[in-house]
Order: structure tokens, then C-alpha cells, then sequence
């Protein structure tokens, strides 16, 4: 039987019927598939492990997903999410790829780009903080990634350097969208272009609230009026910034509940050293009011990202040597 490559996504076996005529039999890719490697890490419902798809050689992350724990946990909605989220963005090189999902009686399985440098979070931890080369390309990368998010109708939602992953040449790669909200595509009721991001309904709610993992980053608007937006994505882009430089978030307390307070009384400091262009940036971002945060052609223009390409050539050029 001849195997031919249709798309990355199946593949097709020729067979031929009793008369002799050719028939294609679309095949998906299974685990057998692939050679499993080395564990990249286990999140509360999965395990991650990088893998190589046998006929190309190709590498990939291949996420696996235990569905008995799935059901017990009641998170089968956040796989329908992530799952759907990932299919709409599937053309940016900040964004973590979906190429195949397949499952089998136990698991699900989601074949990922493999991000093989881990999180921003391990290399920012390493250093202490970053230089402000590394914050603007970092914060490029990331920025450009939100841009086409919000293109596409989707909000993160949990933008955190654990959600921003580094690939083999030290790009970003964004992921985690379980807890992603995409806003839906009815135009707008009132006649408004701008999408607010329609409030959580009461189920949202709940998941909002309990997928808030660490609550360094939540949108003030997140914790008052329940009602998450897009531009909540860019408070925790400042929030991202902040720590780039400072080498810790800008609202942390002791426990959850007097972060939030923190976060809600707008209650942080720059350290002495801040520079003071990043600081003017991170100060148009941190905003109690979402409507009044910079908007991200805004920042893009915003002298702290001077003399960076937007566009392909942010995603050519050579990551900077982290120091
Ligand atoms: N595409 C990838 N390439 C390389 N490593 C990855 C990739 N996706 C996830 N990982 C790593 O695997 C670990 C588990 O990721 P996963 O998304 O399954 O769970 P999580 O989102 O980190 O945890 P939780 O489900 O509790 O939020 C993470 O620490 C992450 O660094
Ligand atoms: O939506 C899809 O692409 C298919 C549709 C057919 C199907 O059975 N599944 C799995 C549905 C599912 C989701 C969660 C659990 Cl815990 C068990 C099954 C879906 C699925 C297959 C593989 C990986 C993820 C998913 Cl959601």
C-alpha cells in the first residue's frame, strides 16, 4: 500500500477495491505513531512528554490528558477550551502549535509544538531579572503573541512567565489556553466594533474564579466586577514587564487574599532602579480601569519598545544572549 503525506494533519492509504479501483483510506495518527521521550513536566491533569513522530522524525510535545481524571475533576469544559482555542490559532510563531489530537481508552492526547527551553519563569528565576534588551524582545514577542490572540477573539486570560515557553531558538511560545475565553463572533448588539469581552456568565464565574492559579496577575476587573476582558491580558502584560526588570510581580503579599487587595488598591512600588522609560510604560498599563489601559497599537509605539521591528522580522532576528 502506498502511504502518502496529505497535509501534516492525516494521512491517506491507498488500497484497491475488488474491481481493482483505487480507494484512499484516511488514517489519523495514533500513538503508535510516535516515540515517547523524556517527561517535560505534569500539570494537574496531564503529563507532558516530548516525542518523534516516526515517519518524519519530526519532535514534538505531546500533552496527555487522563480522562477518568478529567471527568472526576469536572474539567472536560477546559479541554473542549483548550482544544478550540488552539485550533483558531494556529498561525502565529508566538503561539503554541496544535497539530494532531487523537486519544485512546484511558487518555487524550494534544501533539504540541515542543517549546524545548521550558518557561520564561526557570531562565527569569536563574538570572534574578532581565536587562532591558531582553525585556523588549521578550515583551515584543509577548506582546505580538496578544495581538493576533485578540485578533482572533480569544483572551488568555492566565498570562504568567510559567504560560510563556521558549523554543529551541529562545522565542516565545505561549500556552496554557484552558482557561482561555473566546468572545463569540454575533456582531455586537449595540452597534459597538470594540468587543468588551461579554461578561462571565454565573458557570464562568465559578471557573474564572477557580482557575485564577496564581493571582499575581489577575485584572483588578477580575476581582470586582467578575468581568474579564481583553484588556485584562494587558494588565498581566505589565504585570509581566514589571517583573522582567524588578525580578519579582509587582503585587505579591503573603497570601491570595491581601494580593488581590494589592491588586484592587492599585498598591505597588517601582524599586529605585527601575528604568524610567519601562516604568512610564508599566504605570500606562497598570490601570484600574481596563478601558483606560494603554491599547496594544499604543504600546507598540510606546518609546520603551523603540527601534523593534513588529511584524515577521521580530520572530527572525536572534533572540539576545540572556545576562
Ligand atoms: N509545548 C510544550 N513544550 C515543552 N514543555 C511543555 C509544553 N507544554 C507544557 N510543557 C511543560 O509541561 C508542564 C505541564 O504543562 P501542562 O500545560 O500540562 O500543565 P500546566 O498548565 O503547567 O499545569 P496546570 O494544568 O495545573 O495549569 C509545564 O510545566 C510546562 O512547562
Ligand atoms: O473534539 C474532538 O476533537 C474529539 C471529538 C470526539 C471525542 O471523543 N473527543 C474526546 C471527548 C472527550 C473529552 C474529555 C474526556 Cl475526559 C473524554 C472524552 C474529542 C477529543 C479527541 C482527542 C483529544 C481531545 C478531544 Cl476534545
Amino acid at each position: 500500500d502506498e502511504w502518502k503525506e496529505k497535509g501534516a494533519a492525516v494521512r491517506v492509504r491507498t488500497e484497491t477495491d475488488a474491481n481493482g479501483r483505487p480507494i484512499s483510506k484516511v488514517l489519523k495518527k495514533g500513538v503508535k505513531d510516535f516515540n515517547f521521550g523524556r517527561t517535560l513536566g505534569e500539570g494537574s491533569y496531564s503529563t507532558v512528554l516530548a516525542a518523534t513522530d516516526r515517519q518524519t522524525l519530526r519532535e514534538y510535545a505531546i500533552k496527555v490528558l487522563d480522562k477518568r481524571h478529567i471527568i472526576k475533576e469536572k474539567k472536560v469544559k477546559y479541554v473542549n477550551i483548550e482544544k478550540d482555542t488552539l485550533n483558531r490559532l494556529t498561525e502565529h510563531p508566538g503561539i503554541v502549535r496544535l497539530y494532531y489530537t487523537f486519544q485512546d481508552e484511558r487518555s487524550l492526547y494534544f501533539v504540541l509544538d515542543l517549546a524545548s527551553n521550558g518557561e520564561l519563569l526557570g531562565v527569569l528565576k536563574k538570572l534574578g531579572s532581565f536587562d532591558e534588551e531582553c525585556t523588549r524582545f521578550y515583551g515584543a514577542q509577548i506582546l505580538d503573541s496578544i495581538a493576533y490572540m485578540h485578533s482572533k477573539g480569544v483572551i488568555h486570560r492566565d498570562l504568567k512567565p510559567e504560560n510563556v515557553l521558549l523554543d529551541t531558538q529562545m522565542h516565545v511560545k505561549i500556552t496554557d489556553f484552558g482557561t482561555a475565553k473566546i468572545l463569540d463572533t454575533r456582531p455586537q448588539q449595540n452597534g459597538s466594533g470594540s468587543f468588551a469581552g461579554d461578561p462571565l456568565d454565573g458557570a464562568e464565574v465559578d471557573r474564572a474564579m477557580s482557575f485564577v492559579g496564581t493571582a499575581e496577575y489577575v485584572s483588578p476587573e477580575l476581582l470586582t466586577d467578575k468581568n474579564a476582558c481583553k484588556a485584562s491580558d494587558l494588565w498581566a502584560f505589565g504585570c509581566i514587564i514589571y517583573q522582567l526588570l524588578a525580578g519579582r510581580p509587582p503585587f505579591k503579599a503573603a497570601n491570595e487574599y491581601q494580593t488581590f487587595q494589592k491588586i484592587v488598591g492599585l498598591d505597588y512600588q517601582f524599586p529605585r532602579e527601575f528604568p524610567v522609560v519601562a516604568r512610564d510604560l508599566v504605570e500606562r498599563l497598570l490601570v484600574l480601569d481596563p478601558a483606560k489601559r494603554l491599547p496594544i497599537e499604543h504600546i507598540k509605539n510606546h518609546q520603551f519598545f523603540e527601534g523593534v521591528t513588529w511584524g515577521t522580522g521580530l520572530w527572525k532576528q536572534r533572540a539576545p544572549r540572556i545576562k
